[in-house]
């Protein structure tokens, strides 16, 4: 006799994606939309997501493509050196603009108009806080005398800790957390402050990604650290604490941007995410730890309300595809022509 194992939770959310624009929309938005009821967008596009006009156009182009009707993107203003309070208080009132993001110029990918210094913003900091916008944070410093895969430690050192000490009510998210300092650091500040993980950043690690060849679709950012930090995320997004909560940081580039000589940052995951993450708490025997991280402790530091439906996970493998239509394009997305364990059923 064979039974089937199903596993139902309330639908989860994903609080960190990148949906990109123009011909490729219709792709993202259709993966992302399939079970995920809220969906943080980032706002690095070329040019970014800078003021109201634009997250309300890109808002449209989003709906346009036809989600699923459980799905709400949720839009976010990208942080420049020319930000100003009048912008974040217009952000607020437009309705519309749910967080603002801060990337140090030149962290990741189209993070060239960036902030170079967060001085600068002390007054859109301070509006944030006064007007309760969360501040989302690609989390690394970027000189070019630390080492990669000393970038978010360095940054938690010296940006975040004094920042989050100057603004102690200001919700910050640090987005898509790769080492044990940043749980640690996570687990020891406030309510206010609060982490995503992602899926790559639980299943690999730095050897997945240079062992026998270099493979470009394991790079992103920030990089893959090695297994001590890797098994400390797996500990901290199964653990039940309500500091950490799903974020994909799905971030698809064209095949042909990956495979080259500069490969460009960033996994796909979107097609295959939820699944994806319940293979990891499979294996760490806490497959009933995931409807909090994925649908509810989210929500629950956003303080909004939990999704009021389920979705049903089935134990049955599947074989993800070579490549995935990206526009005119194609995307390798993660698990390329490798098999998945979980599906969600329709
Ligand atoms: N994570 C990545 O490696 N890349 C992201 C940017 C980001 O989230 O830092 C992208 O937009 O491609
Ligand atoms: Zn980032
Ligand atoms: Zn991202």
């Amino acid at each position: 006799m064979t039974s089937t194992t199903t596993l139902t939770i309330t639908r989860p959310d994903d609080w960190h994606v990148h949906l990109r624009d123009g011909e490729v929309l219709n792709n993202t938005v259709t993966d992302i939309s399939r079970y995920f009821g809220r969906a943080i967008v980032m706002p690095n596009l070329v040019p970014p997501v800078t003021e109201v006009k634009a997250a309300t156009a890109y808002y449209k182009r989003i709906m346009a493509q036809n989600p699923s009707a459980h799905f709400k993107p949720l839009m976010v203003l990208y942080l420049t050196d020319q930000t100003s309070a009048q912008d974040i208080i217009e952000a607020k009132e437009s309705g519309l603009v749910f967080a603002a993001k801060l990337y140090p110029a030149g962290a990741t990918t189209n993070s060239s108009s960036g902030v170079t210094d967060v001085a600068k913003l002390a007054d859109v900091f301070a509006a944030m806080q006064s007007v309760g916008m969360p501040l989302l944070i690609h989390g690394e410093v970027t000189s070019c005398e630390i080492d990669i895969f000393d970038r978010e430690q360095v940054f938690i050192d010296t940006i975040l800790q004094p920042l989050v000490a100057k603004y102690p009510l200001l919700r910050i998210v640090l987005e898509h957390i790769t080492t044990k300092n940043a749980v640690d650091f996570v687990e020891s500040a406030g309510d206010n402050i609060a982490a995503t993980i992602t899926v790559h950043h639980l299943l690999y690690n730095r050897n997945d990604m240079l062992v026998g060849g270099i493979r470009p679709h394991y790079f992103c950012l920030p990089i893959l650290k090695r297994n001590i930090h890797q098994h400390a995320l797996i500990k901290a997004a199964t653990s039940g604490s309500n500091k950490f909560f799903l974020g994909t940081d799905s971030a698809p580039h064209a095949q042909h941007a990956k495979e080259s000589a500069c490969g460009c940052a960033g996994v796909y995951s979107a097609h295959a995410a939820i699944e994806l993450y319940a293979e990891v708490f499979e294996q760490e025997n806490a497959l009933d730890q995931l409807e909090a991280f994925a649908s509810l402790n989210g929500p629950n530091f956003y303080q909004l309300p939990v999704n009021n439906d389920k979705i049903t996970l089935v134990k049955k493998s599947w074989s993800v595809p070579e490549t995935m239509s990206f526009g005119s394009d194609v995307v390798v997305p993660v698990r390329a022509n490798e098999e998945i364990l979980w599906q969600v059923q329709d």
